[in-house]
């Protein structure tokens, strides 16, 4: 049998840091990476035959579980009609009609292949569009690796201490600005300087890549009347909340209509789908319609389509947001008792079937709140969860997913892995 050891020597042999995304290396929490041999529902499997409740969900996308029959079916039958066309074909036709039925601020739509891809295009369209430069972005959220945007980045950025990356030339990374999120004032005043030469804000309504910050009252509304003030185009990174913290995304929850809005993740259904749109009189500048050049060998992939769709009948079930919102309450409730119960210092935050944990008794509101919390102990409580068979992100400063396969009896496992798992990290 190969070992999970074995393949990470592999790995690191041929891969950088042996893994194709850096999130997935472990090296905030210590120890190697187990490699997936499958998934099913709520769990994955090691190349080892050990199963864990898996609540990283590929990072958001698998919001009906693995391996969903339904999703499964869809891209066996596409497949049998070829992998791909370099043609129109009329799975991405319906694609854009459900997305556009789905959050009506998005009038037209373009498919991509990431969520990277997704906001490097909305930036430029925003720059085409409003003949300005300079773009806004929140310090700890992350909108992929784009070079526009790897300036005070979260996820993998923040969990490696590397959020300005080397590599992106200061003249690009000096048209960045970023602003702490949460912060009402501080936006104002940096609009009210410089709103004039801003083309896009870009925000993550929840924020999901420095652990889980839901927005305060008001201020997504906030940002939508300075942009609206200033000229510029507001747009909702929607590739993690799109989809999974309501049916319309954040935008539909909040009640807040952005110009142009990112998707990815969900609209895949686990494969590499991303997307943008928004008002018609943006997208229509969008070559060959307008301008702005922006193209993709494989994008609106007849596969992809298909388990995006399928995906997406699913999620549109009746009450299903709602159930998938209750059994997360329930989850981090459960959690907070127990730690509660063992004397740690912890608190959660939820929006959907979005959460996330930090050890600290504040309510998390901020950037800089996220990253003060204790992250050795955070790492201790990944560590002993991991060895009771439940995979949570492997940083502090990531979100968790829950998917409709996590069910009530998943939970209750978990919460009984919890409950040790407190008394262990409190130990050290
Ligand atoms: C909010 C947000 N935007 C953009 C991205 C980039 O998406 P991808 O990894 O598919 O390029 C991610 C995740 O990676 C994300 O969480
Ligand atoms: N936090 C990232 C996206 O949501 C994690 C995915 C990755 O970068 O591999």
């Amino acid at each position: 049998m190969t070992s999970n050891h074995d393949l990470f020597v592999r790995a690191c042999a041929r891969l950088p840091g042996g893994v194709n995304s850096p999130v997935r290396a472990f090296r905030a929490v210590g120890g190697e990476p187990f490699f997936t041999r499958r998934a099913d529902g709520p769990y994955l499997w090691d190349v080892e035959g050990n199963r864990y409740i898996d609540y990283v969900g590929s990072w958001g996308p698998m919001i009906v579980g693995h391996n969903h029959p339904h999703v499964r079916e869809a891209v066996e039958r596409a497949v049998k009609d070829g992998l791909s066309f370099g043609t129109p074909c009329e799975a991405e036709v319906t694609m854009a009609e459900t997305i556009a039925r789905l959050v009506p601020s998005v009038e037209m739509v373009r498919m991509v292949n990431s969520g990277t891809e997704a906001t490097m295009s909305a930036i430029r369209l925003a720059r085409g569009a409003t003949g300005r430069s300079r773009i806004v972005k929140f310090e700890g959220c992350y909108h992929g690796h784009g070079d526009a945007f790897l300036v005070k980045a979260g996820s993998g950025a923040l969990t490696l201490g590397t959020p300005t990356s080397p590599g992106v030339p200061a003249a690009l990374a000096d048209l960045t600005l970023t602003l702490p999120y949460n912060d009402f004032e501080a936006a104002t005043r940096l609009l009210d300087e410089v709103g004039g030469d801003v083309a896009g804000l870009i925000v993550e309504p929840v924020a999901g890549n420095m652990n889980c910050i839901p927005p305060r009252e008001g201020y997504l509304q906030h940002l939508r009347a300075l942009c609206t003030q200033h000229g510029a185009l507001l747009i909702f990174d929607e590739v993690m909340t799109g989809f999974r913290v309501a049916l319309g995304g954040a935008q539909a929850h909040y009640g807040v209509t952005p110009d142009l809005t990112t998707f990815g993740k969900i609209i895949g259904g686990g494969m590499p789908v991303g997307a943008y749109g928004g008002r018609r009189d943006l997208m229509q500048q969008i070559a060959p319609a307008g301008p702005i050049y922006q193209a993709g060998t494989l994008s609106g992939n007849p596969v992809a389509m298909a388990a995006g769709l399928a995906m997406l009948e699913l999620v549109q079930a009746p009450g299903f947001h709602d159930e998938l919102a209750r059994r997360t309450r329930l989850l981090c409730d459960g959690l907070q008792a127990w730690a509660d119960g063992a004397g740690v210092p912890f608190t959660t935050t939820r929006v959907g079937a979005m959460f996330g944990l930090f050890f600290t008794a504040e309510k998390i509101e901020t950037y800089a709140q996220a990253t003060a919390c204790d992250v050795p102990m955070f790492n201790r409580f990944f560590n002993a969860m991991l060895e009771r068979g439940v995979f949570l992100a492997p940083s502090a400063f990531e979100a968790g997913f829950l998917s409709s396969a996590h069910t009530e009896d998943v939970i209750a496992a978990t919460l009984d892995a919890a409950r040790e798992a407190f008394a262990e990290a409190k130990a050290v």
